[in-house]
C-alpha cells in the first residue's frame, strides 16, 4: 500500500539557529534545521529500503544540463541511502535534433514515432549511444555506479513489430526478462536502460520508453513506477499548470484519454500506468522533471509532487 501518513510533524522548532547556512535558493537554513529534515524522511528511507523503484526519465526533462545532473544528484542519493533505483530513459528531443540535422522529418502518431528504415538507425544511435552513456557518465560523476543497456542486452525486451498500425519498425513488447537487471541492483548498480529492443529476427524495434519502463517496472514487481517528464502531471488544460489532478483512478483516466483532454505524449504515459498497476505495481506517479528535486519529494514527502495514478 502506498503511504501518505506522515509520522512526525512537518515543523521544525525555532530554537536552533546556530551555523546558518544559505541554499541555492536563498534560503536560510540553520545545522538543525538540515539534520531535523533529514531525521523526517527517516520512516520514507526505512520504506523504502532495499525496494525497488523504477524511474523513467523522459527526453523533455532533459534539456536543461544544470536540471539533469540535480536529477541525477538525487537519484545517486536514493541509491546511496538504500533504495533500488532503475532508470529506463526516453531521449525523444535528442532523436528530433539528429534526424533534422540528417534532413529526415520526424513524425508521430498518438504519441508514437513513426518509424522507417533510416529512422531506427539514428533512434538506436541516440538512445542507445549518446542518451545512454551520457547518463551512465552523470551517475559516475555523481558518485553512483551505473551500468547502460538497451533493450537488446540479455534480452531484457523483446518485442514484435505493431505491424497493424502502421507506423514502422515501433516495437509492441512481447516479454521482459528482467534476471540482468535484478542482477545489477542487487550487486549494487544503477541499471541505465535505453528502450530499443528487438524481434525474434534480430531486427531493432523502437518502443516507446514510458511503455517500456512499465513493463520493466510490472516485471521487477517494482514498489513504485516514477514517469519524470516537462509537465507538473496530468493537467485538466494542458497550458495551465493550476488545472493539476493530484490523483486519478484506472476510469478517470481512460475518460480523459477518450475525451482528448489526455492526448499525445502524455497517453503512453498513463496507459502505462493503468498496466503496471494491473500487474502488481503499487503505486505510480507522473512528475515534473524540471521541478528541482520533485524525485526526492515524491519519494521522500507525505504530500507528493505531481498525480498519482492509483487502481
Ligand atoms: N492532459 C495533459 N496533461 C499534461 N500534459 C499533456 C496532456 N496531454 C498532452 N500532454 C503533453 O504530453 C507531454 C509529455 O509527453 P512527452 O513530450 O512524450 O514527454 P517525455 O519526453 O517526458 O516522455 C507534455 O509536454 C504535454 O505537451
Ligand atoms: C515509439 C516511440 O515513440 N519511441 C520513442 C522512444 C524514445 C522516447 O520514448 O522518448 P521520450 O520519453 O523522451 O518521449 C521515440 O522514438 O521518441
Amino acid at each position: 500500500m502506498h503511504i501518505r501518513s506522515r509520522p512526525s510533524n512537518l515543523h521544525v522548532t525555532a530554537a536552533a539557529t546556530i551555523d546558518v547556512g544559505q541554499t541555492a535558493t536563498g534560503k536560510v537554513f540553520s545545522s538543525f534545521d538540515r539534520v531535523s529534515v533529514l531525521s523526517e524522511a527517516l520512516p520514507y528511507l526505512q520504506r523504502f529500503a532495499g525496494k525497488t523503484v523504477v524511474i523513467k526519465y523522459g527526453g523533455a526533462a532533459m534539456k536543461d544540463p544544470t536540471l539533469k545532473e540535480g536529477v541525477i544528484n538525487d537519484l545517486v542519493l536514493l541509491s546511496a541511502v538504500g533504495v533500488r533505483p532503475v532508470l529506463v530513459h526516453g531521449g525523444g528531443p535528442e532523436i528530433n535534433i539528429w534526424l533534422n540535422k540528417l534532413g529526415i522529418e520526424a513524425q508521430f502518431k498518438d504519441g508514437l514515432r513513426v518509424t522507417d528504415g533510416p529512422t531506427m538507425d539514428v533512434v538506436e544511435m541516440v538512445l542507445s549511444g549518446r542518451v545512454n552513456k551520457g547518463l551512465v557518465t552523470l551517475i559516475q560523476q555523481a558518485g553512483g555506479r551505473a551500468v547502460g543497456v538497451c533493450g537488446k542486452d540479455s534480452g531484457i525486451i523483446k518485442a514484435r513489430m505493431m505491424a497493424e498500425r502502421g507506423i514502422g519498425f515501433v516495437g509492441d513488447i512481447t516479454s521482459i526478462q528482467s534476471g540482468l537487471i535484478k542482477t545489477l541492483v542487487e550487486s549494487g548498480y544503477i541499471p541505465v536502460v535505453a528502450s530499443v529492443a528487438a524481434d525474434g529476427d534480430g531486427q531493432a524495434l523502437n518502443v516507446n520508453a514510458d511503455i517500456a519502463a512499465g513493463e520493466i517496472a510490472a516485471s521487477l514487481k517494482a514498489e513504485k513506477l516514477i514517469l519524470m517528464t516537462d509537465v507538473p502531471g496530468v493537467l485538466r488544460d494542458k497550458d495551465d499548470v493550476e488545472t493539476k489532478f493530484v490523483q486519478l483512478d484506472i476510469r478517470q483516466t481512460r475518460e480523459l484519454v477518450a475525451d482528448g483532454i489526455i492526448a499525445g505524449g502524455m497517453i503512453p504515459k498513463v496507459e502505462c500506468c493503468t498496466r503496471c498497476l494491473a500487474q502488481g505495481v503499487t503505486a505510480t506517479h507522473i512528475i515534473d522533471g524540471r521541478q528541482q528535486h520533485s524525485l526526492l519529494m515524491e519519494m521522500l514527502t507525505d504530500e507528493g509532487v505531481g498525480t498519482m495514478i492509483t487502481g
